[in-house]
């Protein structure tokens, strides 16, 4: 009963072959590309494992890079389901104007985050920290209810936007400092305040709101960048996509 997990981003495709559609089931195998390499996954990648028999993914890159997908699963005789956020789904309420609107990714990573905090404990608020091409900070009440959350954009986007906006911002990547002393320093260091800001901004906000002090985690492929950076406590998670994923999985998949 293998199942595979897929989270496509606006940069990155990332999957995980798991054993079972199960929580705890065991990864049997993994892997990243480059949504320009997607084209590769059919012949390379996806070549050297067993079909799965369920496939549940989260897509935000938009219809055509869908498409590509599809298109490279046609190796094995599955249909993907794709998550779309819903008003409630897996212990967890949506509270955004409009469910459906909002991403599927950040649906899936607090219902992750969700069921891995009950693990650890009686229920209690939660932020839920994405950082990938855009940064997501959203926030849960203690009894699983979405609040609400805050978009940025990530640090290649902020980089190329000074880039494109100014005469003189062309520069390389710097170092976070508290007093930056250089372009490179200085453009740094205030794209990853900006976003520990945010952060700490919202974990402002639910305290006031729940009264309680929220567990903060923290996931994305550019997560490692920020972390050093964090004034709040906060948990790295590697996999917080792929544990909603499978902690959904095991709802829609039962047997
Ligand atoms: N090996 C890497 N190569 C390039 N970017 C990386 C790498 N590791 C982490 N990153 C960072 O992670 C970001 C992409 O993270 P990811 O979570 O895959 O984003 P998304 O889900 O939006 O596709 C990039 O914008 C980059 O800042
Ligand atoms: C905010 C996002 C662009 C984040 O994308 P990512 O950084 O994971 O590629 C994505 O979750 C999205 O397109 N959301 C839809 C709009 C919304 O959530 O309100
Ligand atoms: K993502």
């Amino acid at each position: 009963m293998t199942f595979l997990a897929m989270d496509v981003g606006n940069t990155r495709l990332k999957w995980a072959l798991h054993a079972a559609p199960r929580r705890d089931a065991p990864v049997l195998a993994q892997g990243v590309q480059f949504l320009d390499n997607i084209e590769t996954l059919a012949e390379g990648d996806w070549s050297r494992i067993p079909p799965p028999q369920h496939v549940l993914g989260c897509l935000v890159a938009g219809e055509a890079v869908k498409r590509r997908v599809e298109e490279q699963m046609e190796l094995w005789d599955v249909s993907a389901q794709w998550v779309v956020a819903s008003s409630e789904e897996a212990g967890v309420t949506n509270g955004y104007d409009y469910p459906a609107r909002l991403g599927a990714d950040r649906w899936v990573a607090m219902i992750g985050a969700w069921h891995r905090a009950l693990k650890l404990g009686p229920a209690r608020p939660l932020v839920v920290v994405m950082v990938g091409t855009a940064v997501t900070v959203d926030a849960l009440d203690a009894t699983g209810r979405f609040l609400g959350g805050l978009i940025l954009p990530g640090h290649g986007i902020m980089l190329r936007a000074m880039e494109s906006g100014t005469a003189g911002l062309s520069v390389p990547t710097g170092n976070v400092v508290d007093f930056p002393t250089n372009t490179s320093d200085a453009l740094t260091s205030g794209g990853t305040y900006a976003i520990v800001g945010a952060v700490d901004r919202m974990l402002q906000h639910v305290r006031q709101h729940c009264g309680a002090e929220p567990l903060c985690l923290m996931t994305g492929g550019a997560g490692w960048k920020v972390a050093p950076s964090m004034t709040s406590t906060f948990e790295l998670v590697d996999n917080l996509l792929f544990d909603g994923l499978l902690e959904m999985a095991s709802r829609r998949f039962a047997q």
